[in-house]
């Protein structure tokens, strides 16, 4: 039998995966059971197929996970990928985001422990930016009283007028980490991944193109390399815009929500769901003057109060 090796999962689609040998050779792979099921940014052990069988190996196992980026729908669990150092969800002037949407991604970066930064795109487009960024306000303010860091960074990119600027702005924050991007379809997501990794299109190869063949569709999840050392990972996955987040429960959601959070321990009832109980801590806090520092603006208190009926749901 051929010998174990250790590589990194750099592209997945169904089960099957494209892992990343140490020397940098990528290659399909087969999940040899349920256990072995992997995601992007998994390191695996993996075995050539024994000779004159083909290219293709099999993963052998899965090694530990440092954190799994996931979201769950009603039907079927999806994860995104695993060993994330951040999240970046980018948005923009046009399309107008939906906020329901940003809060989505922003909770299960929360409930997996890793940092989000959001990007705005397209403060080319004047008055759409303008109106964008002041409803973002909430987010480049939350947390950051005295001398604490923000809790969310919000950069302004414009990645089609000012490329060269936004790369520059861009790759201190992504240095030697792995980034996971999620966007809405129109953001400037393919804008970025191409400006960031120029040869893009080569990384993925005929060997994603294999695996997404026949599959009537050419969207999977892709791990592309900044730079040449293999330090910086920029990862692209689509279906933002079905962001289930079945996988937590209604009195997860306040602890995800860091503005709420700062609250919810102030409520007289240790159970309170911040909705409508007397003496809510949170609900005080919950916005005429948005701006007051501790405030909770009135749309995320609307849209984490959507989250908690659609997660009360009886499951299945
Ligand atoms: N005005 C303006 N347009 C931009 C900017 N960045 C991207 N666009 C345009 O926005 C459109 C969408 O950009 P893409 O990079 O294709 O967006 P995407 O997020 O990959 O979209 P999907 O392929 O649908 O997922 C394109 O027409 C881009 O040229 C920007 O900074 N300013
Ligand atoms: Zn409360």
């Amino acid at each position: 039998m051929n010998a174990e090796h250790e590589g990194l999962v750099v592209a997945s689609h169904g089960r099957h995966c494209v892992v990343e040998t140490a020397d940098g050779e990528r290659r399909i792979c087969h999940p040899r059971g349920k256990k072995s099921q992997a995601v992007v940014g998994d390191r695996v052990r993996w075995r050539a197929a024994a000779p004159g069988q083909g290219d293709e190996g099999t993963i052998e196992q899965v090694l530990a996970r440092r954190n799994l980026f996931y979201r769950q729908d009603e039907v079927r669990t999806k994860s995104f990928a695993a060993n994330l150092d951040q999240v970046l969800v980018l948005i923009a002037a046009e399309p107008v985001f939906s906020e329901s949407q940003l809060v989505r991604a922003l909770i299960a970066c929360e409930a997996a422990h890793i940092p989000a930064l959001i990007a705005l795109n397209k403060s080319d487009l004047v008055e759409p930016f303008a109106r964008a960024w002041e409803r973002l306000w909430p987010y480049r303010h939350m947390g950051g009283d005295g001398q604490a860091a923000h809790h969310y960074g919000v950069l302004p990119l414009s990645l089609t007028q000012s490329g060269d600027v936004d790369r520059e702005a861009l790759l201190p924050l992504l240095q030697g980490k792995t980034t996971l991007v999620l966007g809405p379809s129109g953001a400037g997501k393919s804008t970025l991944v191409n400006l960031l990794v120029p040869q893009a299109k080569a990384q993925t190869g005929e060997i994603s193109q294999a695996l997404n063949s026949g599959r009537h569709t050419t969207t999977s999840t892709q791990l592309y390399w900044i730079d040449d050392e293999r330090r910086t990972a920029l990862i692209d996955s689509p279906g933002f815009q079905e962001f289930g987040l079945r996988h937590l429960v209604p009195s997860d959601l306040a602890r995800c929500m860091p503005d709420i959070a700062a609250h919810a321990g102030e409520c007289r009832f240790y159970n309170c769901t911040h909705l409508h109980e007397p003496g809510c801590a949170v609900l005080a806090h919950v916005g005429s003057d948005a701006r007051t520092p501790g405030a909770i603006s009135a749309q995320r208190h609307r849209i984490y109060g959507e989250l908690f009926d659609e997660l009360s749901q009886s499951r299945y």
